[in-house]
């Protein structure tokens, strides 16, 4: 078998290596001459897949170690009989704690607490509903919107407008997607943004045409009460420095770069490509990639359950480096083309970042049973 990979995608050889040839390759760079003699391609979410890609090629299954699937053409592909296997719910706990960081973050900067707030969550799926069981665990109030469960008879949902005009904080969650019943492409545009409640937060680690980019910059330059985390851009790897300039936070589409994330879209392919192939499962992601120590943290009792989780997620993921990093890119880059290089840089170099999971309190016991139950919710593990 000749696969042909993104570059970017960890842990190749030991999973894939027992299927023949790796010929690696970055992402943007994957065209027709590339994949001409492929049996695999294994993508991440730059590449773009069509079946014109593929078509007189003779490759016949396509892995993206991602959740998002909006770059693949999901139906010619299935038309052409290309077996398609993504990676759900991979990087999800990672794009939570994103979001955490941002709440902290923006907490601190306005000087509102956000455990007070009520957080609206639109798209309900691996990301929306791991972030609601875990500040909801941490007893802060959630607002669910996600018509496609709805209309499939799922409890408890709201309409997108009856959640604009009820939540200090809104965070989103859905695939992008322009056709169907429940089109996200501009899903927010100019109207809805408006209807945000005055001093709302809103954070988008979706994906970037999910929101109308230039809609929302006339809206924050009209609204400063607003603060907005951006980690995903609608004509990414192009970022507009003047609206990064209005955001409160600007990322580079790193929310679901935790290393153990990254990880399990690799085996998870893996396992598809098994599928596929008629093969049994013979190599583990424990056995190529052990937990190397877990860390842990020696308490201290006197402190308050806030103080400690705010230090805890901070010592996890700090999103304001992440910040720093693509601000101090986009004052440097000379023009457009050093800025669509510098985004994909800061990517392909993202900094090792690891989940609440591994971080153990040593000594936890000594905690008010409150600050405990506020670690657990959190994510993190007692020791
Ligand atoms: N920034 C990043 O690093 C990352 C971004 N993502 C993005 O986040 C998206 C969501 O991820 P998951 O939660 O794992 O996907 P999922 O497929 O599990 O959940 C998406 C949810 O959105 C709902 N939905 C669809 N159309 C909707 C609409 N018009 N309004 C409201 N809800 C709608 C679906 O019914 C579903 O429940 C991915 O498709 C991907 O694009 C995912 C991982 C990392
Ligand atoms: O999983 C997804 O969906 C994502 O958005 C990934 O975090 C994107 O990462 P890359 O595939 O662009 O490296």
């Amino acid at each position: 078998m000749r696969i042909v990979a993104d570059e970017n995608i960890p842990l190749l050889d030991g999973f894939f290596a027992s299927f023949g040839d790796i010929i690696r390759m970055p992402g943007r760079a994957i065209d027709r001459a590339a994949v001409s003699d492929a049996d695999v391609l294994l993508v991440r979410s730059v590449t773009r897949v069509s079946a014109e890609l593929l078509a007189g090629t003779p490759v016949r299954f396509v892995g993206t170690c991602t959740i998002g699937t909006d770059h693949l053409d999901l139906a010619g592909l299935a038309a052409a009989g290309v077996r398609v296997a993504s990676a759900p719910g991979c990087n999800a706990r990672g794009v939570v704690e994103y979001v955490l960081s941002c709440l902290l973050t923006l907490a601190e900067r306005t000087g509102e607490s956000w455990w007070g707030k009520t957080v609206g969550v639109v798209g309900v799926g691996e990301v929306g509903n791991r972030l609601i069981t875990t500040l909801e665990a941490l007893g802060v109030r959630c607002l669910r919107c996600d018509p496609p469960r709805a209309d499939a008879g799922e409890r408890g949902l709201i309409d997108i407008d009856q959640l604009l005009a009820e939540a200090d904080v809104i965070s989103c969650h859905v695939p992008l997607t322009s056709e169907g019943a429940y089109p996200t492409s501009h899903l927010f545009d100019e109207q809805r943004l408006q209807a945000l409640k005055k001093g709302a937060w809103f954070i988008n680690s979706s994906r970037g045409p999910v929101i109308d980019n230039l809609a929302l910059a006339r809206v924050l330059s009209q609204r400063p009460d607003l603060q907005v985390a951006l980690d995903v851009w609608e004509y990414e790897p192009e970022v507009s420095p003047a609206l990064a300039a209005l955001c409160a936070l600007a990322t580079p589409h790193i929310a679901g770069y935790s290393l153990d994330g990254k990880l399990r879209g690799t085996a998870q392919i893996y396992a598809a490509l098994c599928d596929f192939a008629g093969e049994p499962v013979a190599v583990r992601l424990e056995a190529l990639a052990p937990n190397a120590g877990e860390a842990t943290w020696q308490v201290n009792p006197e402190v308050c359950a806030d103080w400690l989780l705010a230090r805890a997620l901070r010592w996890v993921y700090d999103v304001r480096d992440d910040d720093a990093r693509m601000r101090h890119m986009l004052r440097t880059a000379a023009d457009e083309s050093q800025r669509r290089a510098g985004f994909d840089q800061l990517r392909k170099m993202y900094p090792l970042r690891r989940e609440t999971g591994l971080l153990a309190f040593a000594g936890s016991d000594v905690l008010p049973v409150n600050v405990q139950n506020v670690l657990l919710a959190a994510g993190f593990t007692l020791s």
